[in-house]
Formats: structure tokens, sequence, C-alpha cells
């Protein structure tokens, strides 16, 4: 069986409040985009993982697909060992979501193709045990997101009307090193509100906490966010902690549209 989990971008991001579990209260909106990984799930197996395309670093045991796996054997002794391969193509550690995407779509595969029984609330219990978008990825529709990320609220978000740009500059930043630079505070409005306004007002609008924490130490990534909007970007942002971005632009007017950087660029 294969199935190609989709990234993420994040509209908006407010850290709100440090928590006592050393994790941060925060507010964002999470929106699904069809760049992929391609996830091969093959039964019966002996509970090998190979990977292709982008490399995953660390060791693999480690992998967020092999993970998931054994997240489940813990609750279902029977569940029999699968071989895995996943083809990489979203950009790693870049602020879309593909790792967590991939233990998503790894929990739903194994609870479908050994019916398993396992409802979406549980799904989203386990995949909050995996990662703090992972949740987002059992929703996989617009959400307005709280808590970690997990508690999701769904919002009615329809940007089909739109083309994306994502620009992938290859700089890796570590999500808690990008938390420790932001100062905790509730927010003027409430991203629940400002995301329910037209697009063209977001600019002025809805904004990433990551941006103003990171932008110091990488100041090249300013300047992406300036030659998306230079090229005709109604909205253009960092996705989550970084260092992918996001430009959304008229539809179908993106196809001539020259991001000179040197940098990954995703045309969607
Ligand atoms: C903050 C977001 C916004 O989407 O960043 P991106 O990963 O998208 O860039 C995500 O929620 C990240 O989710 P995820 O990448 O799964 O983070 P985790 O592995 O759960 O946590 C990595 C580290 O980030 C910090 N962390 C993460 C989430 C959160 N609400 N508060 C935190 O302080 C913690 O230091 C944690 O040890
Ligand atoms: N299947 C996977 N794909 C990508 N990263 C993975 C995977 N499994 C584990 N990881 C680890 O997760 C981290 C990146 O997760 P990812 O979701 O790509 O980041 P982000 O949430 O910033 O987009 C890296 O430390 C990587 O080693």
């Amino acid at each position: 069986m294969i199935v190609f989990p989709n990234c993420k971008i994040n509209l908006g991001l407010h850290v709100v409040s440090k928590r006592p579990d050393g994790f941060h209260e925060l507010e964002t909106v999470f929106y699904p985009l069809p760049l992929t990984d391609a996830l091969e799930v093959i039964s019966p197996g002996s509970l090998s993982f190979t990977t292709s395309g982008i490399a995953v670093p660390g060791n693999s045991a480690d992998n967020l697909c092999l993970k998931a796996w054994r997240l489940l054997k813990q609750d279902f002794a029977d569940l029999p060992e699968v071989d895995i391969h996943l083809h990489k193509h979203i950009p790693i550690g870049a602020g879309l979501g593909g790792g967590s995407s991939d233990a998503a779509f790894m929990l739903q595969t194994l609870n479908n193709r050994f019916q398993l029984g396992i409802s979406k609330e549980q799904l989203i219990t386990y995949a909050a045990a995996l990662g703090s978008d992972c949740p987002f990825f059992i929703e996989n529709k617009a959400v307005y997101a709280t808590g970690r990320g997990e508690i999701m609220t769904p919002v009615n978000l329809d940007l089909s009307s739109w083309s994306f740009v994502l620009v992938y500059p290859g700089i890796h930043i570590n999500t808690g090193w990008a938390f420790s630079r932001i100062t905790p505070k509730v927010p003027v409005l409430s991203l629940r509100d400002s995301i329910a306004q037209p697009v063209e007002q977001w600019r002025e609008i809805i904004s990433n906490d990551f941006e103003a924490a990171v932008f110091p130490a990488h100041p090249e990534l300013a300047e992406i966010k300036d030659t998306l909007y230079a090229a005709g970007a109604v909205y253009a942002a960092m996705s989550g902690s970084g260092s992918a971005f996001v430009g959304i632009f008229p539809k179908n007017s993106i196809a001539g549209i020259d991001i000179n950087t040197g940098y990954k660029v995703f045309m969607l």
C-alpha cells in the first residue's frame, strides 16, 4: 500500500505562554498543501525500513514511521511487522511538518490495513505522543490550533482559488532553540478572527512570532519574504519555526515567477 503524506503551512503563529511541561501554549492555523512524501507499507514484513529521495538525518530506528509502528505495537500486541519504504521529498526540519505527516499517515495506514478499529480521536491522541504538529495530519484540513498544537478547531478556509510558492533556503532551525528566543505574549487579535478576513488583508494582520525570533540570526530569511512580495505575493511568511517560506499568489500567476535565489522552490 502506498500513501502520500502531505506537508502543512502555518498561517500565523503566536506563542502565548510557557507551560509547566516545558512546551509553549500557542495559537496557529494549520493548512495542508499538496507537497508530499511517498510512504509504502508492505505486509507481511520484517520491520525493514528503507528510504530514497532526501536523506533523513539520524538513526533510521528513530524515524517517525517506525516510532508510529512501535507506539501502536504497545497497545496491539498482535500488530504484524511490515516493511516500510519512505521516499522523502518534503524538506526536513523546514517548518512543513513532513516528519509529523509521515508518522500520522503511518498510524492511519496501519489502522486501516489491519483493521485495528482505532477512532479518529484515539488516532489524534497517538499522534500527539509523536509530535506537536502530528495530530493536525490526522485531521488534515484547515484548523485553528492551540495547546501544543494538538487542540484543533476546523476553520472554514478554502484557498483553492490561490496559488502557492514554497521557498526552502536549506537553513536548519532547531524548533526548541527558536522557541527559546521568543517572549510569550497574549496576541491582541486572535488568529481565529484574523484568518476570517480576506487574504488581501493578511499581510497587515497575520504574523508568525518565529520571524522576529529567527531573522536576526538569519537575515537572509527576511530577504526571502521581501522577494516573495516583490514577485507579487498577496501574503508571504515563514512557516512554523522555519526556515521554509510560503507565498500566496493569485491563481495561475506564478508560472513566470523567477525566485532567483538558488533555494529550493515549489510551485503549488
Ligand atoms: C511549533 C511548530 C508549529 O507548527 O513548529 P514546526 O515544527 O512547524 O516548525 C510545531 O508545532 C512543532 O511541532 P514539532 O516539530 O512536532 O515539535 P516537537 O517535536 O513536539 O517539539 C520540539 C521542541 O519544540 C519545543 N516546542 C514544541 C511545540 C510547542 N508547542 N512548544 C514547544 O516549546 C519544545 O522544546 C520541544 O522539545
Ligand atoms: N520521516 C521523517 N521525515 C522527516 N524527518 C524525520 C522523520 N522521522 C524523524 N525525523 C526527524 O524529525 C525532524 C524533522 O521533522 P520535520 O517534521 O521534517 O520538521 P518540521 O516540523 O520542522 O517541518 C528531524 O530531526 C528528523 O531527523
